[in-house]
């Protein structure tokens, strides 16, 4: 399995040390446009490897697309994160460009690969590459709701003071500050509804605090998170590199389900070898299907300011 990272930055190098210290890809290869940090950043991962116990190759490039040419997986990481205060749509115009220009030529190279998109904002973004590239909707994945959805048991663990292996729970809908869907109907604890230990004010404390998580994060670091990005992406490329058929809630180009089309959204997704190989329908209450379309409608008003 070979995996290109393009972003040598916070998320991409988080993601490409998480992948190497799963040790299931045999080569990584990180590419930057900023001269010698990919190489930089590959080869001080690389120093990990004897201390950490992997056999992953991680290479690193400078804007040279042949190094990863027949990636498996290419992760798009490139472009800029937000500051304190801004949202992540507000980074549309610059890595708009950078996202277009990063898709394209990877699948000059490698016109077979699953390409996971991370750059915000991810919906809009994932859509983009959509237009961009033609690949199969299958091949295309945006990486939020398997981020949202840790965030989201991290909170409830929080709130139920139970170990985070105790909490089951799912995030859907846009990757943004207001689109977020967090399933409180639907968290457990150990199989148990968690609405049978915390109160429905608690619960609504969770959402939002679920909801604001990258804020949260951006406004205490000074930019935008990356160790639990860089887990989520990993997470994603192990269930393609392994096959494991495992349900990510993750942005996917829809056509007709949840009443959705024309727009990647984050919705229930199995991911195997062939990337989305099949989008979990699954029954919402009114008020969660009414926040889907209103996450959907913030979304489709993003993609609107794209030139596709
Ligand atoms: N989807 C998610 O859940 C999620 C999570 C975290 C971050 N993000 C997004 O991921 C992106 C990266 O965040 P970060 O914290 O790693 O930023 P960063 O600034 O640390 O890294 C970005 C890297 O991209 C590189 N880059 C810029 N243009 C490029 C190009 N044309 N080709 C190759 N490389 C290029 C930069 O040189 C930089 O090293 C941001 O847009 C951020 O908002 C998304
Ligand atoms: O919050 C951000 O801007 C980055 C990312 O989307 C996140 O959720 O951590």
């Amino acid at each position: 399995m070979k995996v290109t990272v393009v972003g040598a930055g916070a998320v991409g190098a988080s993601c490409a040390e998480y992948i190497a210290i799963k040790n299931f890809a045999s080569e990584v290869v990180l590419l930057d446009i900023k001269e010698g940090y990919a190489e930089g950043k590959a080869m001080d991962l690389m120093q990990c490897a004897s201390l950490n116990g992997f056999d992953t190759k991680i290479s690193g490039s400078t804007n040279d697309y042949l190094k990863t040419a027949n990636s498996d997986v290419c992760v798009i990481t490139s472009g800029i994160p937000r500051k304190p205060g801004m949202t992540r749509e507000e980074l549309i115009d610059i890595n708009a460009g950078i996202v277009k220009t990063v898709a394209t030529n990877l699948i000059k190279y490698s016109p077979n690969t699953i390409l996971i998109v991370v750059s915000n904002p991810m919906d809009t973004m994932a859509y983009l590459v959509h237009k961009a590239t033609g690949l199969p909707k299958n091949k295309i994945i945006g990486m939020g709701g398997a981020l949202d959805s840790a965030r989201f048991k991290y909170r409830l663990a929080e709130a139920l003071d139970a170990p985070i292996s105790d909490v089951d729970g799912m995030v859907l809908g846009g990757h943004s500050d207001t689109g977020m869907v967090p399933l409180t109907r639907l968290a457990t604890r150990n199989s148990v509804p968690v609405s049978e230990f915390l109160s429905e004010e608690r619960l609504n404390q969770v959402k939002e605090d679920t909801k604001v998580g990258g804020a949260t994060l951006t406004k205490l670091l000074g930019t935008s998170a990356w160790y639990a990005p860089g887990a989520a992406v990993s997470a994603m490329v192990h269930a393609i590199a392994c096959d494991q058929k495992k349900m990510f809630p993750c942005s996917a180009m829809l056509e007709g389900e949840y009443n959705l089309s024309d727009i990647c959204l984050g919705v229930p997704a199995i991911i195997g070898a062939n990337g989305i190989e099949k989008i979990v329908e699954i029954e919402l209450s009114n008020d969660e299907k009414t926040q889907i379309a209103e996450s959907a409608e913030g979304v489709k008003v993003v993609n609107a300011l794209l030139n596709v």
